[in-house]
């Protein structure tokens, strides 16, 4: 009898290099080919912790598979996408091609790494950091053989892997072009994170000039000063860096030219390319990236709606881990798909444009255009023409040839009226014709045009008391009202620590990370935060900033509203390990440094400090502090 353990014939013999040492690997982890560990149970709750832990690659990777998933679905193709331990997050492929075979071993949570199940696509391609078509045998487990799994791995800004894509199917359907597809796609998924990262500038760099722009660019992240704080995986083959990872990389390092002046030849050439030569001696075409915008179209093929308001907020860096919200978000993603209009409220700066986003771009339309409006930042007289748009002559001034309005432009995608509170009384009516029968007449046309969006609508302001004071239509809140969803503030929410964490993180880009003492921290979390999530973004800057590269994050470095203002329940316990008198010390010190540096001026060291003259000669009286010393 055979033992399906310990074939006669070496069947590595027959393999490629890469699959055969992930068959050695296998070997070493000790699974057996004949094991059964595809169709393992997981449970509901792990699901849901994968997803959490990667709601940022999950919300990058969804619009690309959904679009790739369109395109190469039919052929019977289901995809994943899998985090860098090799676990799946997410999949693709209720298409009518894809088996139930497929999909009862493609779900989420699901483990693909070689540790888990041996030598198969996604496992391999992390292993060996490189894309890989794994086929039928070429599978370590008897139980996958009648797969073919094409995979790539997808790399963040600083080259670390963060996870791959796999495209799997039963029959050999045309693997060249899924791997076409997925590596297009992993590299449009590497240019978001490049994108997300915050206070940078991007310079876009290939051979040829008409690749700017597209997918496939060069892509380099820098800070004022012309450091490199991320490149995309194209960028890192240009510049020879592929191996490359942490350390400060100077711009000079790289290019033939100093930095300033080549910022100041980009600048000048606005969208037109500039010759560079990279210090290995390549001639490159290298123009200035536009963050939200590049974003859009680069990576969705779609170009987005002229003049459209979009926020270059990236959603990578969203922070959703208070399970009140994320329930909450799930409904409102889950009436978005259906067409249901949702309300967004909430105090300002507690992420309803953020959540609008994220219902968009996880929903059937983020391939269209996202097209925000602030109801209450158009003036009166322009308001109409910016809604509805014009026809050519319907003004003295108006465009030759007329202009769409935000409307027409968010055709295919998403209208977000934020502040649909303040929208004026007039306008209301119109809005509520719109919805109603789905089209729009620009202004002097005599015919209207059907459109095609779904609409999310925001306000902080409570608009059953606005209709009952005759302020807002009721038949219009009826209208956008399908589902609300009242954003909690910050000081409501579970997952201030995480907020905090991630701000610091985007605060110090490319930067040490600041430690936060106990008391910092038990003083950011008991304050109310007004200004909610902005404030706090704020907050952590400006005290990043105090603290200095790598230190650590004191009560002193918080403004004063914010030491002043603690709730009763937020102040230290009495087992807080950071001693009074250590903070006060602190305080002192932080006091005497703004002095010096200052030279003495009062006024200026209060700014510096973030506290009042008052305060500062109150703390000075305190501790004795002479302004010359
Ligand atoms: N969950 C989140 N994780 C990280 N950042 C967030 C989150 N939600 C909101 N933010 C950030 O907080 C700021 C305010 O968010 P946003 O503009 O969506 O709030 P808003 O409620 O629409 O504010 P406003 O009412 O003033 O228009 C933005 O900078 C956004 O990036």
């Amino acid at each position: 009898m055979i033992n399906p353990d310990q074939p006669r014939i070496d069947p590595r013999q027959r393999l490629p290099e890469i699959v055969r040492n992930s068959w050695d690997r296998s070997r070493r982890y000790g699974i057996s080919p004949s094991d059964s560990l595809l169709l393992n149970e997981v449970s509901k709750a792990l699901q849901r912790r994968v997803r959490e832990r990667n709601q940022r690659l999950a919300g990058f990777a969804a619009p690309e598979l959904a679009a790739l998933q369109h395109s190469i679905g039919g052929a019977g193709w289901m995809l994943a996408c899998l985090d860098e331990e090799g676990t799946i997050v997410s999949t693709f492929g209720k298409s009518p091609g894809a088996s139930s075979r497929l999909e009862q071993v493609l779900r989420t949570g699901v483990s693909l790494s070689e540790i888990a199940v041996g030598t198969n696509g996604p496992g391999c391609a992390i292993a060996e950091r490189k894309p890989v078509v794994v086929s039928g045998c070429e599978h370590y487990l008897q139980e996958a053989k009648d797969l073919v799994c094409v995979a790539v791995p997808v790399f963040d800004p600083a080259g670390e892997l963060v996870g791959a894509l796999d495209a799997s199917s039963l029959s050999h359907s045309d693997a060249g072009a899924a791997m076409e597809g997925l590596a297009l796609a992993a590299r449009a998924i590497e240019n978001r994170l490049m994108y997300d990262i915050r206070n940078a500038i991007l310079i876009r760099i290939h051979p040829r000039s008409d690749m700017l722009g597209t997918p496939l660019e060069g892509l380099l992240a820098l800070s004022e000063d012309g450091c490199v704080l991320g490149l995309n995986q194209t960028a890192r083959h240009l510049l020879a860096l592929v191996d490359a990872r942490g350390g400060k990389i100077a711009f000079e390092t790289l290019f033939d030219a100093p930095f300033h002046r080549t910022m100041d030849r980009l600048r000048a050439a606005r969208q037109a390319p500039v010759q560079l030569r990279g210090t290995g001696g390549l001639a490159l075409h290298a123009r200035i990236g536009l963050g939200g915008e590049v974003r859009r179209e680069a990576l969705r093929g779609v170009k987005s709606a002229p003049g459209a308001d979009l926020a270059a907020g990236p959603l990578a860096g969203v922070t959703q881990r208070d399970a009140r919200v994320e329930e909450m978000l799930r409904h409102a993603r889950r009436a978005y798909a259906r067409d249901i209009p949702v309300l967004l409220t909430g105090e300002t700066g507690t992420g309803k444009e953020v959540a609008a986003r994220l219902m968009h771009d996880g929903g059937p339309r983020a391939l269209g255009p996202f097209v925000a409006i602030n109801c209450s930042a158009i003036p009166a007289s322009l308001i109409e023409s910016e809604f509805f748009g014009y026809v050519e002559g319907a003004f003295t001034g108006g465009r030759s040839g007329g202009a769409a309005g935000k409307m027409e432009q968010a055709n295919g995608g998403t209208l977000f009226l934020d502040e649909i509170g303040d929208m004026p009384h007039e306008l209301q009516g119109r809005l509520l014709r719109v919805l109603q029968e789905r089209s729009i007449t620009r202004l002097g046309a005599s015919k209207a045009t059907g459109i095609d969006i779904a609409v999310i609508c925001a306000t902080h302001r409570d608009l059953p008391r606005l209709v009952a004071a005759g302020g807002f239509r009721e038949d219009l809140l009826y209208r956008i009202n399908g589902l609300h969803v009242r954003l909690p503030a910050l000081r409501e929410r579970g997952d201030i620590d995480a907020l905090i964490l991630q701000m610091l993180r985007e605060a110090n880009a490319g930067l040490e990370l600041p430690r936060i003492s106990g008391l910092a921290m038990r003083t950011l979390l008991g304050y109310a935060w007004p200004g909610n999530i902005r404030q706090l973004r704020h907050v952590l800057r400006i005290a990043s900033m105090y603290a200095e590269d790598g230190g650590c994050i004191e009560p002193c470095h918080l403004p004063e509203e914010i030491t002043g203002g603690m709730r009763p329940a937020a102040r230290p316990a009495v087992d807080e390990p950071v001693s009074l008198s250590h903070i006060k010390r602190n305080e002192l010190d932080f006091i005497r440094g703004a002095l010096r540096a200052t030279r003495g001026n009062i006024s200026a060291a209060a700014l510096h400090i973030g506290i009042s003259r008052q305060t500062l000669y109150r703390k000075m009286r305190l501790y004795g502090i002479e302004a010359r010393q």
